[in-house]
Order: C-alpha cells, then structure tokens, then sequence
C-alpha cells in the first residue's frame, strides 16, 4: 500500500480563505481583528516563524504587532506588556511565542493572557474548557490535526488513537480532542517500555515525540493512518518530521508530510481563533446595546 497524502499546506489555503471573507464581513461592522505576536530573544528560527504569522494576518486583512525584546527581558517587564494588550480593544488575540527565557515562569505568563484573547488555547481556563468539552479556544497545532483529518474523511470513532507524547501544547490536547471523536485513546511517551508494541496496534498514529525520523515501516500496522507533528532537522540539516516519511508511507494508508503537514494548519487555525475572537467581542457589543 502507498499512503495518500495528506495536503496540509492545501487544507490551510482553504481555510485562510473562508478566515479572509469573514475578516472582510467583520470590517464592514467597523472592526479589523488585531494578533499580538511577543517574542523574547533572538533565536533565528523563532524570529522566521512569528513573522510569518504577521505576514499571514495581513495577508487576511488582520492586523498584527510583533514586539520582540532582548533575552534579558524581566517576567515583570513582559507581564506589563501583557496586561497593556489584555486591555486594548483593538487587540484581540495575544501569543507569547515559547519557550521562554530560564528567569520567565512560563506559566506566570500563559495565566496572565486574558482566557478571551487566549488564541493559542495555552490558558488553564482554556485547557479545562477543553477538557470537560466546553466551547473555548482550541490548541492551534491539535485543531490543526482534526481538521486534517475531518478533511480527509476519517473519522476517528471507534479507532484506536495512538499518541506519542504528552506535551501540554500537542501530545495531552490531541489525544483529548480524538477522545471527544470518540476514539479509544492511548498515550505514549519516553517511560512506554514498549512503544513499538504500541504503535503496532494503532489505527491512528500522532507523533509528537520530537527525534528525527523515529517512527520506522515497523512501528506501524499495514493501513494505518500516521499523523507527523515533528519539526526536526536531519543530518543534512534539513527539516524533517518524527516519522521516517519515505519508509512508512509504503506502509499506511494516509501521512502527512514535513513541510507541508501540520505545520502550516497550526498557523491557519490561530489566524481562524484571532478571527473568532474578534466576532464574538462584535456579538458581545451587540448584546449590550440591546440592553
Ligand atoms: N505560543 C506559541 N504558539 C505556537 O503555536 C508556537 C510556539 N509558541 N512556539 C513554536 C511553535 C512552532 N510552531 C510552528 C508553526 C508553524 C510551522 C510551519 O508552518 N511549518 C512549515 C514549515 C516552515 C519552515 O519551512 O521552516 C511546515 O511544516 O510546512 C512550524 C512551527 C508554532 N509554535
């Protein structure tokens, strides 16, 4: 078998579309959705990628303001900022891009974020709206993924989901999102003694384990669906995902690529929450001038 792919970059493409007609019926009510992007430090790779998300706001007609500060920035310093942004009305969606710098308490600052500009879903109110299934800001990257997979017709009721990984931002929300699916979940991570007897038994594979190439042909079953979240660099320096593309693709029955997977969903869907906040502060007015 050869696995069809699964087009991420297409699928984003679309979905910046319908966010773009929507940005443009929202402006006739007089209101532009506004992202703040902040990055702390000067890591390079960091730098391409949140400007990026502002080429892509404006792409759509949204504005955006990127801050960057020197890696010596102070928690307090970066907390003013955001509580400045948690009051501008014109802002409606804030990313603190991560990791931080050692002296920032990266939690400090994710509960400082106002829960209703909380576009990365990163938020504890956020997380548990996720949780108990109530409406709330989705993780951009686990969105990502079932919407790729809505796209592609599969559905993950009653399939056994396997999930590599167990970060706060991916590997927790993506099994919890397959879970409200009504798939049967299983996580795995770096203490599974034995993750090849795991992912064998996988209908659905998400790897977010964060070493390059490391699903192998033999970690999965014939037909599988594998669902790559890495972003690695390989020995030649290029980027690649957790899963050894080439290899498992003779095997599975769908497989996303890396470039042109998940990643650029991830941007698609926090350009489609900034949107989304920026609507429900419209109905909000509304609601209070009919009062
Ligand atoms: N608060 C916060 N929110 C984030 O969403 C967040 C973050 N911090 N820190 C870093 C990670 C990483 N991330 C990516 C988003 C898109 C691509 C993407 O578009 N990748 C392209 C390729 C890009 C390239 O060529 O370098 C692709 O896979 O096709 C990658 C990585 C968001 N992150």
């Amino acid at each position: 078998m050869t696995a069809e792919l699964i087009d991420g970059k297409a699928v984003s493409l679309k979905i910046k579309e319908r966010v773009q007609q929507r940005v443009e019926k929202l402006k006739t009510n007089g209101i532009t959705p506004g992202l703040s992007v902040i990055l702390v430090g000067d890591d390079s790779a960091s730098q391409t990628y949140v400007k990026n998300k502002k080429k892509t706001c404006e792409s759509l007609g949204m504005r955006s303001d990127l801050h960057l500060y020197p890696a010596s920035l102070t928690e307090q310093e970066l907390l003013k900022k955001i509580d400045e942004l948690n009051n501008d009305p014109d802002i409606h969606g804030i990313l603190v891009q991560l990791p931080l710098p050692a002296q920032i308490d990266e939690f400090k600052i994710i509960t400082a974020i106002a829960p209703e500009k909380d576009v990365d879903g990163f938020h504890p109110i956020s997380v548990g709206n996720l949780m108990i299934g109530k409406d709330t800001f989705l993780p951009c990257t686990p969105h990502g993924v079932m919407v790729l997979l809505e796209h592609y017709g599969i559905d993950p009721a009653g399939k056994h989901a396997v999930v590599i990984g167990r970060s706060n931002i991916v590997g927790k929300p993506v099994g919890q999102l397959l879970l409200q699916k009504d798939a049967t979940v299983t996580y795995c991570h770096s203490k599974t003694p034995d993750l090849k007897a795991m992912t064998q038994q996988a209908d659905i594979i998400i790897a977010a384990i964060g070493r390059a190439k490391f699903i192998g042909a033999d970690h999965i079953k014939e037909g599988a669906v594998v669902i790559d979240v890495g972003m690695n660099r390989d020995e030649n320096g290029k980027l690649c995902g957790d899963v050894d593309f080439e290899a498992v693709r003779e095997r599975a029955s769908f497989i996303t690529p890396v470039p042109g997977g998940v990643g650029p969903m991830t941007i698609a869907m926090l350009m489609e929450n900034t949107l989304l906040s920026a609507e429900k502060g419209l109905s909000k007015d509304k609601a209070s001038e009919s009062v």
